[in-house]
């Protein structure tokens, strides 16, 4: 099978530090991929060589069975949709257009591209922002738009990094269940976070569950489903804290404590 994103034995360095070191890991569509690991880790530079934007020293990346680094920016776009970490506005453009932007793969009329972006601005809440310049936006309201503009690519292949930051609690717990509609309708997901408990918001109940994958220093160290037995223990050790696992209204969560501190 070769649709979805293949990273084979990827190893990435600069300035003669291994950022990657032999990393292989494969997205599906209807894949759910979470990534975490400590500061550092090479989340981030997994994602950018998952795009192309990063040439691996050795290694292969491949979208829909061809080498990333082949793909012409429309072709690139039709299947990979990113949101980025830090989300940088620099041109005073409205929300509407920034969504407009991420259509411009499409062979269409502006009134099409409009109407898509409007849309996708609805269907997470932020049309009341569509006029409004995106550097007078909060940088919650600002990763709504980002959203939108995932959406409006309509991708098979959606990417994100830390999409929860910036977003109050509510707005963290309406992301997740949005990214899960993504998830079931049949898109492939990989997604950096730091806090694994928001994966639980991304699942519907009876649904299997995301797998989690731990990178240290540049290394995939394990690969396992959210309800895998020994998750809490792998994180711990990733993290260097002991990681309790509980569960609250039937959702797994993971607290992290002390080493050598006494049971909660
Ligand atoms: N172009 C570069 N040249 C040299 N070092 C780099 C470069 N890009 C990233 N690094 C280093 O590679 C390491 C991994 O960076 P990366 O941004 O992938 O980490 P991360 O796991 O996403 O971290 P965080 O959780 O802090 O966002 C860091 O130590 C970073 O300083």
């Amino acid at each position: 099978m070769t649709a979805g994103l293949t990273l084979d034995t990827v190893t990435v360095r600069a300035r003669g530090r291994t950022l990657l070191e032999g990393v292989s890991l494969r997205v599906a569509p209807g894949d759910f991929v979470a990534i975490v690991g400590p500061n550092g880790a090479g989340k981030t530079t997994l994602l950018r060589v998952a795009l192309g934007l990063l040439r691996p020293d050795s290694g292969q990346v491949r979208v829909d069975g061809r080498d990333v680094s082949g793909l012409a920016p429309r072709e690139r776009a039709a299947l990979l949709a990113w949101l980025p970490q830090r989300l940088e506005a620099a041109e005073p453009i409205t929300a509407l257009e920034q969504v407009v932007a991420a259509r411009y793969r499409f062979p269409e009329s502006r009134r099409a591209s409009e109407a898509a972006a409007l849309r996708a601005l609805a269907e997470v809440g932020a049309q009341d922002f569509a006029s409004r310049p995106v550097t007078e936006l909060s940088g919650g309201e600002r990763q709504r738009v980002a959203v939108a503009g995932l959406l409006a690519q309509e991708t098979p292949l959606v990417l994100l990094d830390e999409p929860a930051n910036f977003l109050d609690p509510a707005q963290q717990l309406e992301l997740y269940t949005r990214v899960g509609q993504l998830w079931r309708a049949g898109r492939g997901l990989l997604c950096v976070t730091h806090d694994v408990n928001v994966l639980t918001h991304a699942r519907a109940p009876g649904t299997r569950a995301p797998r989690v994958v731990g990178l240290a220093e540049g290394r995939v160290v394990f690969d396992l489903d959210y309800d895998a037995p020994d998750l809490g223990e792998h994180l711990g050790a990733l993290f260097g804290v002991r990681m309790h696992s509980t569960s609250v209204d039937g959702h797994r969560v993971f607290v992290g404590l002390p080493r050598g501190g006494g049971a909660p």
